[in-house]
């Protein structure tokens, strides 16, 4: 086989991995056998290694990173990743929806999202191509983990379309997968993690990306950092167009048209979280016209159009209810 052939069936291979990638991560409907997708895979790397010169950042042989990392360079976030202010009853939602409405001169509708309880981390694509990915830090210097974010199957190497952008999201370990890793851990004698989320960050803040290949994490991406010139002009836009990108959003999230129905969607998640397949610690409820966020801004650290509701800690309520007993 010449150059020009392997170079053609190096495309449609990768193209039938990323097809068959899709199906099983994001559609949940596989066409093909884990079998037949490793034998393709096989088959994509043999050929990549007698045309290394034809190897491309976005081919899926490219997930699994190199040998382990020695350390984490550090990344400054262009546009800070900022936190959230709290809000733990329904009065303190509803003097967050005043305050909002106090600040601008038309009704207010809302977006709410559930609260990934995991580990924030951003994504940089450059002409459509994945080139970083960094943990939130503090908020301005993060961590480069872009290799061990590489093996996330739901992180695309190259978007449906060639934007250059900066998304923010969460990146956490399904409740099945940290159960199936603590009895793996508890076998070996090793110490489990307390929860999902510390799994899910010490998977993702260890060097050897052959680990993080094996953790199943997942991702929900919910933000924009930089975005060139986007005509967008709400956040619901923007979380459907992240889809469409390839990018995964958490498909729970709801648009609002008040408070009063901010309020029901979150009384429907406290009582309903424990079927996910995830944890989630709060809700997230954001004014969804970019214009009137940009009029309410920021406070030292903290949007002014965003609040997150946090759901009492589930250590606390047990901790109660034993102590009712024993009275
Ligand atoms: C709203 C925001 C704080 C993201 N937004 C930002 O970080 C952000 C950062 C600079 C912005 O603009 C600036 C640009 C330059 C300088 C200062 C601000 C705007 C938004 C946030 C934080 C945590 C979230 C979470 N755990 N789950 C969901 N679902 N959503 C979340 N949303």
């Amino acid at each position: 086989m010449n150059e020009a052939e392997a170079k053609q069936k190096l495309e449609s291979l990768r193209e039938q991995l990323d097809r068959y990638n899709y199906e099983y991560h994001v559609e949940d409907k596989p066409s093909v056998s884990d079998y037949e997708y490793d034998m393709k895979m096989r088959e994509l790397i043999e050929l990549e290694g007698k045309f290394p010169e034809l190897i491309t950042p976005d081919s899926p042989s490219q997930r699994v990173g190199g040998p382990p990392l020695d350390a984490f360079v550090k990344v400054q976030h262009n546009v800070p990743m900022l936190s959230l202010g709290n809000a733990f009853n329904e009065e303190e939602l509803r003097d967050f929806d005043r305050r909002a409405r106090g600040g601008v001169e038309e009704d207010i509708e809302y977006v709410c999202e559930l609260k990934i309880d995991g580990l924030a981390v951003s994504l940089t694509y450059e002409e459509g191509l994945f080139v970083r990915g960094a943990t939130r830090g503090d908020g301005t210097t993060g961590e480069d983990i872009t290799k061990n974010l590489r093996t996330i199957r739901n992180i695309p190497l190259r978007l449906k379309e060639n934007h250059s952008l900066e998304v923010r999201g969460e990146a956490y370990m399904p409740k099945k997968s940290f159960l199936a890793l603590n009895e793996e851990k508890e076998a070996n004698g090793d110490e489990p993690f307390a929860n999902p989320r510390n799994a899910a960050a010490g998977s993702l803040r260890q060097l050897d990306p052959k680990i993080a290949a094996k953790r199943n994490l997942d991702i929900f991406l919910y933000g924009v950092g930089e975005w060139e010139d986007s005509p967008l002009e709400s956040h619901s836009e923007r979380l459907e167009k992240l889809e469409e990108l390839g990018l995964k959003t958490n498909p729970e999230w709801k648009k609002c048209k008040d408070i009063e129905e901010v309020i029901d969607y979150v009384n429907g998640w406290v009582e309903h979280r424990m079927n996910l397949d995830y944890e989630i610690d709060g809700i997230v409820i954001k004014v969804d016209r970019l214009d009137q966020q940009d009029v309410l801004g920021f406070t030292a650290k903290s949007p002014r159009w965003a609040i997150a509701y946090k759901f009492p800690a589930e250590e606390a309520i047990t901790h109660l209810k034993d102590i009712e007993l024993s009275v």
